[in-house]
Order: C-alpha cells, then sequence, then structure tokens
C-alpha cells in the first residue's frame, strides 16, 4: 500500500487492515444472537491476539466494560463508521479475464460495502457479455465516462501488466481515487490516491518459505 503507517484519520494502518475482520466477526456474533462479547472471542474469530484486538478497538475509543466485554451492535456501528462502511462504494472492474470474472461473480462485496457497478474490458469480442446477472462488459473506452457517471471512486485492476499502468493512469485522470491491483507491477500513482496490492503469487512463495523452513530440520537430522 502507498502511503505512511498511519492514515488520515489518524488510525494505524495494521490496525485499518484489521477492522474489517472484527467486523465480519461481529456480524456472525449478531446473527448468533449474541449481544456482548470479550476481546478473547474476537481473538478467536479473527486470529489476532487478544492484546492487538484491546490495542485496535481502543483506537476508536471503545474499551469495553470490565466482566462484560463490548456491546456488539455498538462496536459494529463503530468500525462501520470508521472504515466508511455506513455508504456504499461504487467499483469499476477493469480486465474481465478469468481473474476479473471471478471477481465480478463474487456476490460478497456488496454486503460489505463495495458494490461493482461495471466491468470493462479492451478486448472487442467480449463486450455485451453477461459477466452476472446486471452486468455485462462493457467497453474499456468508456472508461473515463463511467467512473464519472456511476461516481465510481474504486477500481479493481485485472487486466495484464503490460497495460495497468496506463489503465491506471486513466482511472486517475477520471477521478478513481482507490486502487485494489491484482497486476503483478508496481502501479505509480499521484499523492491522494491508494494503491492495495494482491499478489497470490507471493503470498504462496511466503508460504513456501515457511514449508522449507519446517522441512529442513528434519532433512538435517536425516542427512546428519
Ligand atoms: N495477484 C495474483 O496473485 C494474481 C493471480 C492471478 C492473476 N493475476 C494477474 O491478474 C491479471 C489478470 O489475470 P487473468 O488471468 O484474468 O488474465 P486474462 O488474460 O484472462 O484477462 C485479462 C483481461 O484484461 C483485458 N485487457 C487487456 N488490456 C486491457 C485494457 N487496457 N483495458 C481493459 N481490459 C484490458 C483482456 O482483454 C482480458 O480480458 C494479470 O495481470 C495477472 O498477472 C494476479
Amino acid at each position: 500500500m502507498t502511503g505512511a503507517s498511519t492514515t488520515d484519520r489518524g488510525l494505524p494502518n495494521a490496525t485499518v487492515a484489521r477492522l474489517p475482520l472484527y467486523l465480519r466477526a461481529l456480524t456472525q456474533l449478531r446473527a448468533t444472537g449474541s449481544a456482548t462479547c470479550s476481546s478473547d472471542q474476537l481473538a478467536e474469530a479473527t486470529g489476532v491476539s487478544s492484546a492487538n484486538v484491546r490495542k485496535d478497538l481502543s483506537h476508536l475509543g471503545s474499551h469495553g466494560t470490565r466482566g462484560v466485554g463490548y456491546d456488539v451492535a455498538h462496536l459494529q456501528a463503530e468500525i462501520a463508521q470508521a472504515i466508511g462502511q455506513t455508504q456504499e462504494w461504487n467499483v469499476v472492474l477493469v480486465g474481465a479475464g478469468h481473474l476479473g470474472k471471478a471477481l465480478a461473480a463474487y456476490p460478497g462485496f456488496a454486503s460489505r460495502g463495495s458494490r461493482i457497478v461495471a466491468v470493462v474490458d479492451a478486448d472487442p469480442k467480449r463486450l455485451g457479455e453477461q459477466v452476472v446477472d446486471g452486468l455485462v462488459i462493457e467497453s474499456a473506452d468508456d472508461l473515463d465516462e463511467i467512473v464519472r457517471d456511476r461516481a465510481v471512486s474504486i477500481a479493481i485492476l485485472a487486466t495484464p501488466t503490460h497495460a495497468a499502468q496506463d489503465v491506471a493512469d486513466r482511472l486517475v485522470a477520471a477521478g478513481v481515487t482507490s486502487i485494489l491491483n491484482f497486476a503483478p507491477v508496481a502501479l505509480r500513482v499521484p499523492d491522494g490516491v491508494d494503491v492495495r496490492q494482491v499478489d497470490v503469487a507471493a503470498e504462496l512463495q511466503i508460504l513456501a518459505y515457511h514449508e522449507q523452513r519446517k522441512s529442513s530440520p528434519r532433512e538435517e537430522a536425516v542427512s546428519g
């Protein structure tokens, strides 16, 4: 992600990254009828340590009540407010290939505050193809118009690497201020534009590193 380790609002980026996890856990707790929860419960549901849960929530001004814990509904509203989920954000998805289509078909974004309002592609053969109910592939030539007319502020970029910077430039010029980038390239964007890079391959490489570390003592023991 671009920018410093603290957001403009003053929350540390690591906290911001965990808030959606707490929100998801609180939504599940509320669905099962829980009115209150402890930091331990949130820790268990999210995989975050209890100490970090308490620290993160204290940044929001929530300290919980001794012996009772946190009020689930109140905390849910507070986190939703902090991460801007009290309104719906319009998203354009650029690049309707294998990955783009799979993302566009995922029904879970809307319930978490983001709505894909357009899917665009540069390949004329794909135009008009239905991706999901209510979304057909539109022309990348119309990107500027789509961003402006549909009040899009967030883009998902799923084009090949070679096209990504050009697409990002166009998105920013049209008014997009946040980009979720799947193309394996470091985008250059002006100040005020946030980029989150998703690199599943790098995540796998990190796991491979840990696998290697797990297996090497055994190998040493066998050879030694
Ligand atoms: N983050 C990860 O780990 C991860 C995993 C898979 C794929 N990827 C990346 O995601 C991107 C998409 O992968 P894919 O398998 O879906 O590729 P794909 O070739 O199936 O799809 C890419 C789509 O982008 C379209 N496109 C090309 N130039 C464009 C432009 N200028 N404007 C709009 N659309 C344009 C193409 O017509 C095509 O439909 C690639 O950059 C790939 O490397 C990343």
